[in-house]
Formats: C-alpha cells, structure tokens, sequence
C-alpha cells in the first residue's frame, strides 16, 4: 500500500531533510508544491486536504494555519515545528520517551516533534524521574550547544555568508526559551530548568548536558544506577543508546551529526558526587527529520528504522 505525504515547507531546511530521507520509498508518494504554489493558499489546502499524511516543515503560525485549513478526517499531521508540542489533542512524537509512546504515535491523528534541545533533556532526565532517583520538584539545568542550522535558512545564511564570524556564543539569556514548557511537562517535572543554550560555528550537531549532584539527591543515587537506568530505559531502542565512557576523554558536538540516532553518556566523579550527564545527536536528524520520519514509519505501521540514517 502506498500512502501519499505532502511536506509543506518541503524547500525549508528541515522539509528538504525529509525528503531526502523519504527518496526511494516505495511504501510512500511524496507531495511537494513549487513555485507560487507552494505559499498559495488554495494550493496548500488542496494538498493538505488530499494526502494520507502531512509533515509540517513551517514557522508556528504557518503551521497552526495549516492545521486549522484540515477539514476531513483522514488526515493525519506531523507538525516539526514548537506550535502543538504541549497541546491538547496532540501526541507527543518521540517514540522512545514512555514505554507506550510508540504505540500512541501509532494510533494518533495528530503528532507533534519534539524540538530539538528537549529531545537531549528529555532523553537523559525522563526515565530518572519515571525512576525516582532524581525527584519531580528537583531544581534542573541544562546546558546545551548546536549547529547553526538549528535555525533554519536565516540562521544558515548568517554564519556561511560571514556575517556572522563568531566561534560560539550563548543566547537564550532571558531565560524563556520557547522549549521550557515541552521540557517541564514532558520530564513531567514541577519547574522548568535553567536552560542555557548556544550556537557553535558548525552546520549541524548537538551536545546536550545535564549535571546532577549526586550527593544532594535524596537517594543519593551512586553513576552506576543512573547509568543502569538510562540503559534500561533504551535497551530496546535502535536510535537512543547509551554507550561506557569509561575511556572517553571528549564529546565533540559532531559526534552524531549526519546522523538520526542519539548517544547518551553518563560521566562523573563518585568521590565527589557528582554527575554530568551528556546527549549527543543532529538537530536536523533526531532533534527533527530523523524523528519525523521515525514517526511516519510508526504512523504507517512500517519498521520505526526504515530510511533513517542510524
Ligand atoms: N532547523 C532545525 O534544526 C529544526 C527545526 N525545527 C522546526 O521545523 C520548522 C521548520 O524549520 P526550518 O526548516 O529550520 O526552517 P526554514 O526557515 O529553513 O524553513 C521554513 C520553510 O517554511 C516556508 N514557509 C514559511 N511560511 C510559509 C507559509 N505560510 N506557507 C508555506 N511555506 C512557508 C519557508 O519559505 P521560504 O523558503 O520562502 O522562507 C521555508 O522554506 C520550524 O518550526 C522549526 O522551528 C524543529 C527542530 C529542529
Ligand atoms: C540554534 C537555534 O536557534 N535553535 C532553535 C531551536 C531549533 C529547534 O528545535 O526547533 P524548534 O523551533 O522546532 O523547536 C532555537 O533555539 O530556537
């Protein structure tokens, strides 16, 4: 059987991802718009309304406006962008995160990508919540660095056209970031975390970290639970691992750039309790077409893995 995806936004940076990863399925026909159409209203609703399944490769409103020009029920929507990531009615689409989640992406009309930051945050906390070794009210942070791409065409343009000449440099400095709620409610979490993100001088990557006082916990859980209950929480997966850092000296960025999977690592010093959890993956891979992809396959009832670059 072979079902029809229309990407809107299919010439955006993630949108063209999408298709790269989606070229040479069989089990899909891929819809684009060109041209004046691709931003033509009557177009895109024409398209939106046809095909089996939408990806929503656009900015917030563009991408609520889509949504809302759906008026049958067949359709089913992956929205990449942040518009629906904490909305009612709304599947959170990151397979791994719970262990039914994969099995209510699979039933769900409507699913919404994570972004790109959360789903480092998300992967390295959840299951030491869900575990109870690290409290719901525990006062996080998370400090993470990405590839320019992260910010889509504008952003990509600033740093390969010179304008901006910079290594990496911190932003985010209000401290309300558009990631915080997914965070919190996802985590399920009683705050926010601090969250202080960056920008490197690369095109795509990411380095997620979160450090954990040990000591202050009230389980004073020691780096060998923690790392047997992220390990728990992935066995399974072919796209979330953790690996032994015992030898590791460095985590570069670039680590799992180009691809969709996503490394985790658990680092620390136990004499002095302390722990600095690490995720490594591409913004533009799991942090986004990876995932959404990912979640096309479960959608459609296909192997969860299939074109995805792992
Ligand atoms: N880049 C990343 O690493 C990640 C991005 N995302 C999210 O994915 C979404 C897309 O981001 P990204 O690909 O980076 O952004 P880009 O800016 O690279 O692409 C967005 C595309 O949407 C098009 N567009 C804008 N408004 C409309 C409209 N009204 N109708 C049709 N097309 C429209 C733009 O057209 P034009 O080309 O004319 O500007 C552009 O091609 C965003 O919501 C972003 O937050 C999520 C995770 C990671
Ligand atoms: C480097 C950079 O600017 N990154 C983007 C997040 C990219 C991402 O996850 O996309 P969503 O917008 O879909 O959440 C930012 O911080 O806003």
């Amino acid at each position: 059987m072979t079902h029809s995806v229309f990407i809107d936004g299919a010439v955006g940076t993630t949108g063209l991802e999408i298709r790269e990863r989606l070229a040479g399925r069989t089990e899909f026909d891929v819809i684009t718009l060109g041209g004046d159409a691709r931003k033509d209203a009557a177009a895109r609703a024409q398209a939106l309304n046809d095909a089996d399944f939408v990806i929503l490769c656009l900015p917030d409103d563009a991408a609520r406006e889509a949504v809302a020009m759906i008026a049958n029920d067949r359709t089913r929507v992956i929205d990449a962008s942040s518009a629906h990531r904490v909305a009612e009615g709304w599947t959170y689409g990151f397979a791994e995160l719970e262990p039914a989640q994969a099995a209510a992406i699979a039933e769900s009309a409507r699913v919404s990508n994570p972004g790109c930051y959360p789903t480092g945050f998300l992967a390295l906390i959840r299951p030491l919540v869900r575990t109870g070794l690290v409290p719901h009210d525990w006062p996080l942070s998370v400090n993470a660095v990405s590839g320019y791409s992260g910010g889509g065409k504008a952003m990509i343009a600033d740093f390969e056209s010179g304008e901006e000449t910079t290594a990496h440099r911190a932003y985010g400095l209000d401290l309300s970031h558009k990631h915080l709620g997914e965070m919190q409610r996802h985590a399920r979490i009683e705050r926010a975390p601090i969250f202080q993100p960056a920008v490197a001088h690369t095109h795509r990557g990411m380095l997620v970290e979160v450090p954990l006082p040990l000591h202050a916990l009230p389980r004073k859980p020691s780096l060998a639970s923690i790392e047997t209950a992220l390990r728990d929480a992935y066995r399974d997966s072919p796209i979330v691992g953790l690996i032994d850092s015992e030898e590791t000296r460095l985590v570069r960025i670039e680590e799992d750039a180009g691809t969709d999977r996503m490394t985790l690592r658990v680092f620390g010093n136990a004499e002095l309790g302390q722990a600095r959890l690490i995720a490594t993956l591409d913004n533009l891979g799991k942090g986004a077409a990876g995932a959404a992809v990912q979640n096309l396959n479960i959608m459609a009832g296909i192997d969860a893995t299939a074109g995805l670059r792992l």
